[in-house]
């Protein structure tokens, strides 16, 4: 499995005008690999996830190209994208633990969705996917009201992957789980790119601290654009965007209490993209910035597998 993202520019229409959500985003993600996909509210995360599976009535992309193994992926074309959604690319989306319907058992609810996309249940193996992700088979009789969140979470992820998508992309997937759940969802992700049931899957989050665990690449956003992507360990250990090394500056060491004031987050906010600035987008708020970053910096390899858009590095 290779997606390769070439350019991708999606924009949302507005009243006020078209809002920049995705600017040319530019990767790839390679066979069996797990991309975190990470940066502040409003960068463009769900944007991009949604633009590989489905687009909403706003979205508009307005250029660039996906390709799946080769095969063109028509993101702009809602009814072209019907052969590719659940079985080659599928999406756990935002809040889709919400989103259960409430009067459906799990099991009912699993046989209509594979009966609407011409499939029908193994139960046999319906089980063993329910365990991979520590599961028991009674969920089937359940309705969604009558499990935790980290339980509805997991069997979401079980529905969304029926038909082994090639690329799972999962959307914020622990962000309203506590921590013991995260874990344990994240860990769920892993078991199912381990069994082959997903080959590889781009996991957006807000928790740069959680996808370093499970994330064999990190690729982090900024206002629309990539400004870093780099293997897990090197991105944690060796950043090389202004930006990047403020988010890890960012994150609540262990063991220090936020009242010693330790989390220092970020000051400043990011540009608005309904009309962003000409030139670096970081650079109100990066303390390297100076005269050449009025110039949009390119995205440049600067070690292998390590991209980075800055005129500093
Ligand atoms: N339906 C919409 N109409 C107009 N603008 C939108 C819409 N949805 C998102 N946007 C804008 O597009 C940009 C990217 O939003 P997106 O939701 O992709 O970011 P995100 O990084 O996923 O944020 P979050 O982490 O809060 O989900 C933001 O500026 C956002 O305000």
């Amino acid at each position: 499995m290779t997606l390769t993202v070439d350019d991708l520019r999606v924009h949302y229409r507005t009243l006020r005008g078209d809002v920049r959500a995705l600017d040319g985003v530019s990767f790839f993600v390679d066979d069996g690999e797990i991309l975190g996909l990470v940066g502040e509210s409003g960068c463009g995360k769900t944007t991009l996830g949604k633009s590989l599976i489905r687009m909403d009535g706003r979205m508009r992309h307005v250029g660039g190209t996906v390709t799946l193994d080769g095969d063109d992926v028509p993101v702009g074309d809602d009814r072209a994208m019907n052969a590719f959604r659940f079985r080659r690319i599928s999406l756990v989306p935002q809040y889709s633990m919400s989103a259960m319907n409430p009067t459906r058992r799990i099991g009912r609810m699993i046989r209509e969705l594979l009966a609407s996309r011409g499939a029908s249940v193994d139960t046999a193996e319906l089980h063993r996917r329910l365990a991979l992700v520590g599961l028991k088979p009674e969920v089937l009789d359940r309705y969604p009201i009558e499990l935790s969140g980290g339980m509805k979470q997991r069997t979401v992820m079980v529905i969304s992957t029926l038909l082994d998508p090639s690329l799972l992309v999962a959307d914020e997937v622990t962000s309203a789980l506590d921590v013991s759940n995260q874990k344990a969802v994240a860990h769920a992700l892993v078991g199912l790119r381990d069994q082959g049931l997903v080959t590889s899957m781009v996991f957006i989050t807000h928790d740069l601290a959680l996808t370093s665990h499970i994330a064999d690449t990190i690729m982090v956003m900024y206002a629309g654009l990539l400004a870093e992507k780099a293997p897990a360990n090197i991105l944690t250990s060796a950043p090389r965007h202004p930006y990047t090394r403020r988010l890890l500056a960012a994150l609540p060491e262990a063991g220090v209490r936020r009242s010693e004031g330790r989390l220092s987050g970020i000051e400043g906010s990011p540009p608005s993209l309904l009309s962003p600035p000409a030139g670096c987008r970081f650079r109100d708020r990066c303390p390297l910035a100076d005269d050449r970053c009025a110039e949009q910096p390119p995205v440049v390899e600067v070690a292998p597998r390590h991209h980075v858009a800055c005129w500093k590095v």
